[in-house]
């Protein structure tokens, strides 16, 4: 070989393989090639995320299985239910941060809150634009992006239908692949139903663990959400087959809440006072009425009650 076609070979290893490899030591890059860990994940979920063996299940088998298709054929959407402070935020930055080390912050993960970033309906025109403009950018410049929408209930109609066309199995929109990208659907549409089936289950004095997928289909069947109370039924999201997966969120117990109080106690450098923890979560305020099962913030605002006995 002459050393010129062997200079050249060898800056071309350089720029191609070597030097991203490099670069990516030092900042966060779009490697599609990543392999995600299934043991970190579960570990993760397994030592996080309380009283959630459905959504644990689903989100495991849902993005591994994804994140390992070499050639998936439509980006992975994942519909999260169930009610306030359940855990679907959580597991999000859980599923954002196994994926890329910056988690929410990453600049290839992006968090759309319906109420905050579509707030007028009035713009509804300008922000449907803006916003497949925003995914088109971003997954031209990486295709494995992760989007989160929060507050889905509440999205304006005309918004979910401008994001269809990116869910769809398509190979390209307008030259661009959106195959590899996920998508993460917040909302509390079917949570009263979730409820129902969890409360049932107790009433009957069986495990909460019990519940399995398929108990939870009529609440998160087309017909649960084709009512007023859930924005979704809006789309034809569900009906053109668009979700992946329906992940249902538990209403937490009170043992629950006082596994997040510990856990926020360990996080402020605190030792576990169960003293303190008991009578955090003896504030909170929990339904039906009369059994007290479900929390009605979940694990939502113990944080700001455990301020109370640490304010000095
Ligand atoms: N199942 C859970 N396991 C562990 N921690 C939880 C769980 N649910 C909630 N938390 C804690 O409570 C905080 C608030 O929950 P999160 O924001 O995920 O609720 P949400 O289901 O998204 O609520 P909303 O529907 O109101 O947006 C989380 O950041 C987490 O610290």
């Amino acid at each position: 070989v002459e050393p010129i076609s062997l200079g050249l070979a060898l800056a071309g290893v350089l720029t191609g393989y070597i030097y991203p490899r490099l670069y990516c030591l030092f900042t966060e890059c779009c490697d599609q090639k990543r392999s995600l860990s299934r043991e970190a994940l579960q570990k993760d979920l397994d030592s996080k995320l309380f009283g959630q063996h459905l959504a644990k299940k689903v989100i495991l088998n849902a993005v591994f299985g994804f994140i390992s298709n070499p050639k998936p054929k439509k980006p992975l959407t994942l519909s999260l239910h169930g009610w306030t402070g359940t855990g679907k935020n959580f597991v999000s930055k859980i599923i954002a941060e196994n994926i890329y080390e910056g988690g929410l912050n990453s600049d290839y993960v992006h968090l759309f809150v319906a109420t905050l970033h579509f707030p007028h309906v009035s713009n509804i025109t300008l922000y449907k634009d803006q916003l497949q403009l925003w995914i088109r950018g971003n997954v031209s410049a990486c295709a494995r992006s992760i989007f989160i929408f929060d507050e889905m209930d509440k999205m304006h109609a005309g918004l979910i239908d401008a994001i269809k066309p990116f869910l769809d199995y398509y190979d390209h929109v307008d030259g661009v692949s959106y195959q590899k990208a996920i998508f993460i659907f917040l909302s509390n549409a079917g949570a009263e139903r979730i409820t129902d089936v969890a409360l049932d289950f107790w009433r009957n004095g069986k495990q909460r663990e019990e519940i399995k997928l398929k108990d939870m289909e009529p609440a998160l069947s087309v017909s649960a959400f084709n009512n007023k109370n859930s924005g979704f039924w809006h789309s034809s999201l569900i009906d053109r087959n668009l979700i992946d997966y329906f992940v249902p969120f538990l209403p937490l117990e009170y043992k629950h809440l006082k596994m997040c109080i510990r856990v926020e106690m360990q996080s402020r450098g605190f030792e576990i006072d169960e003293d303190i923890v008991t009578k955090v979560a003896d504030e909170m305020t929990f339904f039906p009425k009369e059994e007290r099962v479900f929390s009605d913030k979940g694990c939502k605002t113990v944080f700001t009650k455990l301020d109370y006995y640490y304010d000095d």
